[in-house]
């Protein structure tokens, strides 16, 4: 009784003070008041977090513990991993990158995060990456949602499926091949060469409808939509929505351009969609037999367990996110192989040999069972994925509910973690002398090899195009260095090939250089 009084005390005397201050204040006072007030309710509780909140107890730059614009600046800087990687060597394998967000590296937080069965659905950062506003294969977070969405595409992408689209790659590639027999002898960008090859075989392996920028070495429109949706979709993933609506707003033409991208690609999309509609009236409402094990045959026949068809808007970004994901992913490891190779004569030499043995004929492209074989050309590839996964940063996940421990300490649920393979791929007890490119490391892979290896990603998020990269780099490299070697211009500079990263990863100068020479037998 006397505890209430006190308080009932108290809180005339606070109103009565509060009434007398208000009265006397200004309104140059009042907004000055209302000003610090709001900026304290986002600073204490800030605060509070990065010195007394669960997470303070993980160590990591106090700056990135305090705001996100710690992280952004480096994200600015296309510097994200490598920064990372640096907080790793001097914090450990905990480090506390951002208000809510905890960076991770070791095999066991693998595991933890993303394991088949790992309850860690994908952050909102993914949100971004929905085409159309509507969640994809990609960017979906419900977990029920994304199996489902996931057996979809999956058969389409299988090795077994990709087999039957093996004579219009191969057709590719060999045009491929006398494209840069034209070009022999001078200076060649080929990231803009692999993307268009890597163009033409998502087409022909998932739609069944090629570019043919090889072939008719044209350039499309689209490749400068891709380039737009790379400006503006990952930053997207990263902002606060307030500040990415303000950022939208900025006039000038470019950002303007690299802001349509998304829809534009989605309108290529459904032009795909359309031609397979089209072909279906014409066949008196039946898919044509084609078209029907293609991924946009298999988008427009699903229907889910209550026999709802896919929301027109859903199909055309799914197509949209595949070509997406699945262009400059393997054209940029493509473009960094081919450079370590041309940088490493020796390593270029060894494989050369290796071809000559098992490709009798120059410029023809090799059969791909065959070359999944090859120990070489495949230690070649692994090495590359190794140094240059080209999604090298953290992969997003939230700690589900209920929280989890890490490491020994506590991580409240909603935390966004994540693993990054750029580190975890330059572990020295896994790899040693990790930064040298040795494709012969894969010669005698460990268990400890195998264990610290994620280019694809992991469990039931694990990339969904593998099998597509993995046979258009075996098949591409094999062609192009059974007929070419390749050395670096006598004008090259390093620091325009370095790792770069805006989840991407690209080469700084986004070109690589090099000068292609016919072999002579
Ligand atoms: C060397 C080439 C490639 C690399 C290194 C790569 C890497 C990755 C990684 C790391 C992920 C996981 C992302 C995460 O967990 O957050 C992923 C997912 C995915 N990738 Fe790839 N990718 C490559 C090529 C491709 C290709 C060619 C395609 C399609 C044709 C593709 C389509 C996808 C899709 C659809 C997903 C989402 C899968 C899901 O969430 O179920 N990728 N990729």
């Amino acid at each position: 009784m006397a505890d209430s009084s006190v308080h009932l005390l108290d809180f005339h005397l606070l109103s009565g003070s509060l009434r007398s201050v208000v009265q006397k204040t200004s309104i140059g006072h009042a907004v000055l008041y209302l000003s610090l007030a709001s900026i304290a309710s986002i600073i204490l509780p800030r605060i509070y977090s990065a010195y007394f909140g669960p997470l303070s107890k993980i160590p990591g730059p106090k700056l990135a513990a305090l705001t996100n614009g710690w992280m952004l600046w480096h994200l600015w800087h296309f510097e994200k991993c490598a920064v990372i990687h640096e907080q790793f060597k001097k914090y450990g394998p905990i480090v506390r990158v951002g208000p809510n967000n905890v960076a991770l590296n070791t095999t066991e937080d693998m595991k933890t995060v993303y394991a088949v069965g790992a309850k860690f659905p994908k952050s909102s950062f993914y949100d971004s990456w929905s085409f159309n506003g509507s969640p994809n294969v990609f960017s979906m977070r419900d977990q029920k949602a994304h199996a489902d969405r996931r057996k979809v595409s999956s058969k389409i992408m299988s090795r077994n499926a990709l087999v039957t689209y093996l004579p219009e790659i191969n057709q590719h590639l060999r045009d491929f091949v006398r494209v840069c027999g034209k070009r022999a002898g001078t200076t060649v960008d080929f990231v803009t060469q692999f993307r268009f090859l890597a163009l033409d075989v998502v087409g022909s392996a998932a739609f069944g409808k090629s570019f043919n920028l090889m072939r008719n070495e044209t350039e499309h429109p689209f490749v400068h939509d891709l380039d737009a949706c790379i400006a503006a979709v990952p930053p997207r993933g990263y902002f606060p929505t307030w500040v990415w609506w303000l950022i939208t707003k900025i006039p000038t033409k470019d950002w303007q351009f690299a802001l349509g991208g998304e829809k534009r690609i989605c309108e290529y999309s459904g032009d795909i969609v359309d031609e397979q509609e089209e072909r279906m009236k014409k066949n008196g409402g039946e898919m044509v037999k084609e078209d029907a094990n293609t991924l946009v045959g298999k988008m427009i026949n699903y229907r889910d367990e209550n026999g709802a068809a896919l929301p027109r808007s859903a199909i055309d970004g799914e197509i949209g996110i595949i070509f997406f994901a699945g262009t400059d992913t393997t054209s940029n490891t493509l473009a960094f192989m081919s450079y370590e190779l041309a940088r490493h004569k020796q390593h270029q030499d060894k494989l050369y040999e290796e071809l000559k043995e098992r490709m009798p004929v120059k410029g023809a492209v090799p059969d791909l069972v065959d070359a999944e074989a090859w120990p070489f050309l495949n230690a070649v590839i692994k090495e590359t994925l190794r140094l240059y996964a080209v999604a090298p940063s953290q992969l997003e996940r939230d700690v589900p509910k209920g929280g989890t421990h890490l490491h020994g300490k506590y991580i409240p649920e909603g935390t966004i973690v994540g693993v990054q393979n750029y580190s975890i791929h330059r572990k020295a007890e896994a790899f040693p002398d990790p930064e040298t490119f040795k494709p012969e490391r894969w010669f005698n892979e460990t268990e400890d090899m195998r264990r610290h290896f994620m280019p694809f990603g992991l469990g039931s998020r694990i990339c969904l195009g593998q099998n597509i990269a993995m046979l258009e780099m075996r098949l591409t490299i094999a062609t192009l260095i059974r007929s070419f070697e390749l050395t670096l211009p006598a004008d090259h500079n390093p620091a325009d090939v370095a790792l770069k990263d805006f989840w991407l990863a690209f080469p700084a100068s986004r070109k690589v250089e090099l000068v292609c020479v016919p072999r002579e037998e």
